[in-house]
C-alpha cells in the first residue's frame, strides 16, 4: 500500500525477474543503464504501453537498483490516482506545503499511470511546478502512460509538451516467443517444468499481456496441484476453454473485418473489395494483420478471406502496417485498441 512521506519502492519488482524480450529488450536496456548511471540523458523518459506489459515493473526495478547503489538517495515511487488523493489530503490537512516540499525534494521521481490525471487541474498544477522544479535541479523523472503523450485527453497543452521535451518510450506486449520465455521461467519458479509444446500451446492463446499469462497460469497451477495432474496440452485445454473456446470461435477472420470496418467506418464489403484508396486500403491492411496475431489461421486462409488475395498479399500488409505503426503513434494507438476490444 502505498503511503504519503514513503519511498513506496516495490520490493518484488526487480530487473532480474523481469523477463527479457523483442517487446521490451530496448526499454529495459535503456532504463538499466539509466540505473547504472544516472547521468539524465534522458530527462523526463516517459514510457508507454498498453496494460500489463511491465511499466509498474520496471519503473520499481529502476527504484530498486538506484537504492541499492546510491545512499541517501530520495527515490519515490508514486501512482498518479495516488499523488492526487495525496495532494487532497495535503490540502484537507493544511499541509500542502509539506506536501510540495517533499515531492520537490526527491532525487527520483517515479510516476505511474500518468492518465490518471485527466480532468485534475488542480494536482495537474501543483505536479507541473514540481515538475519543472526536479527538472531544474536535475533530479531524475521517470513516467509511464497507457498513451503516448499526445493521445492523453484531459491533460494540459504545458505538461503534455513537458513530456515530450525527454525521451518517449513504447513498450510492446510481449511476442509469441517472449511469452514463452515467460511461461516457462515464472512456472518453473513454482517448481513445475513444463514441455516446450505446453508452454507454446498456452503462449498462442493468452495473447494480449503478461498480466493475463500469469492470471492463466495460476488457474492452471493451482488446478493441476489440487487434481494433481500433470500439466499437459489437454489440461491446459481443460482448464483454460473459456479462453481457448473464445479465441477459436469468437474471434474469427469475419469478427475482426465487421470489427475494424465499423471502427474506421467503412463498409464491410470494402475489406474484399479490389478498391485501392487509401482509406480502405489501410483498414483493410490493419484487418489482416490482426487476424494473423489473433487468429490460428495460416496466411494463406487469412488472404482468402480477403476476396481471394494470397499469402504475400497479407505478409506485404503485415510489414506495412509496422512500418506506418514506427512512423505515426496514433495508427499504433488504433490498432492497440482494436486487438483489445477483440480481445475483451
Ligand atoms: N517482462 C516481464 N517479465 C516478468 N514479469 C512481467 C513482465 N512484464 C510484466 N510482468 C508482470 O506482469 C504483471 C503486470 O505488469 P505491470 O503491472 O508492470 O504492467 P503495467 O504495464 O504497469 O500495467 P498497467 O498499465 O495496467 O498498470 C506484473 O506482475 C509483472 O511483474
Amino acid at each position: 500500500m502505498n503511503s504519503i512521506y514513503k519511498s513506496n519502492i516495490n520490493k518484488k519488482y526487480k530487473f532480474k525477474n523481469f523477463i527479457e524480450g523483442k517487446s521490451n529488450k530496448f526499454v529495459k536496456t535503456l532504463i538499466f543503464q539509466i540505473a547504472e548511471n544516472l547521468d539524465k540523458k534522458y530527462n523526463p523518459l516517459f514510457i508507454y504501453g498498453p496494460t500489463g506489459v511491465g511499466k509498474t515493473h520496471l519503473l520499481n526495478a529502476i527504484g530498486n537498483k538506484i537504492i541499492s547503489k546510491n545512499n541517501n538517495i530520495k527515490v519515490v515511487y508514486v501512482n498518479s490516482e495516488r499523488f492526487v488523493q495525496y495532494m487532497v489530503m495535503a490540502l484537507k490537512n493544511n499541509k500542502i506545503d509539506n506536501f510540495k516540499k517533499y515531492y520537490r525534494s526527491v532525487n527520483v521521481l517515479l510516476l505511474d499511470d500518468i492518465q490518471f490525471f485527466a480532468n485534475k487541474k488542480r494536482s495537474q498544477e501543483e505536479f507541473f511546478h514540481t515538475f519543472n522544479s526536479l527538472l531544474e535541479d536535475k533530479q531524475q523523472i521517470i513516467l509511464t502512460s497507457d498513451k503516448h503523450p499526445k493521445a492523453l485527453k484531459g491533460l494540459k497543452n504545458k505538461l503534455i509538451s513537458r513530456f515530450e521535451c525527454g525521451l518517449t518510450m513504447f513498450i510492446k506486449p510481449p511476442d509469441l516467443k517472449t511469452r514463452i520465455k515467460i511461461i516457462i521461467r515464472k512456472t518453473k519458479k513454482n517448481n513445475i517444468i513444463l514441455s516446450d509444446k505446453t508452454a507454446e500451446f498456452i503462449a498462442k492463446y493468452i495473447k494480449t499481456n503478461v498480466r493475463e499469462i500469469e492470471g492463466a497460469l495460476n488457474r492452471i497451477i493451482a488446478k493441476s496441484n489440487f487434481k494433481k495432474s500433470k500439466i499437459t496440452i489437454n489440461f491446459v485445454k481443460n482448464v483454460l476453454k473459456d479462453i481457448i473456446f473464445k479465441d477459436n470461435k469468437l474471434i474469427t477472420i469475419k469478427k475482426i473485418q465487421k470489427t475494424i470496418a465499423k471502427y474506421y467506418k467503412i463498409k464491410i464489403n470494402d475489406m474484399i473489395s479490389k478498391c485501392k484508396i487509401k482509406s480502405i486500403t489501410i483498414p483493410r491492411q490493419i484487418a489482416m494483420i490482426v487476424a494473423k496475431k489473433l487468429t490460428n489461421y495460416s496466411l494463406s486462409k487469412i488472404g482468402n478471406s480477403f476476396g481471394g488475395r494470397d499469402h504475400t498479399t497479407v505478409l506485404y500488409a503485415c510489414k506495412k502496417i509496422k512500418k506506418l505503426c514506427r512512423e505515426n503513434y496514433s495508427l499504433e494507438e488504433d490498432l492497440n485498441k482494436i486487438i483489445k476490444k477483440l480481445s475483451s
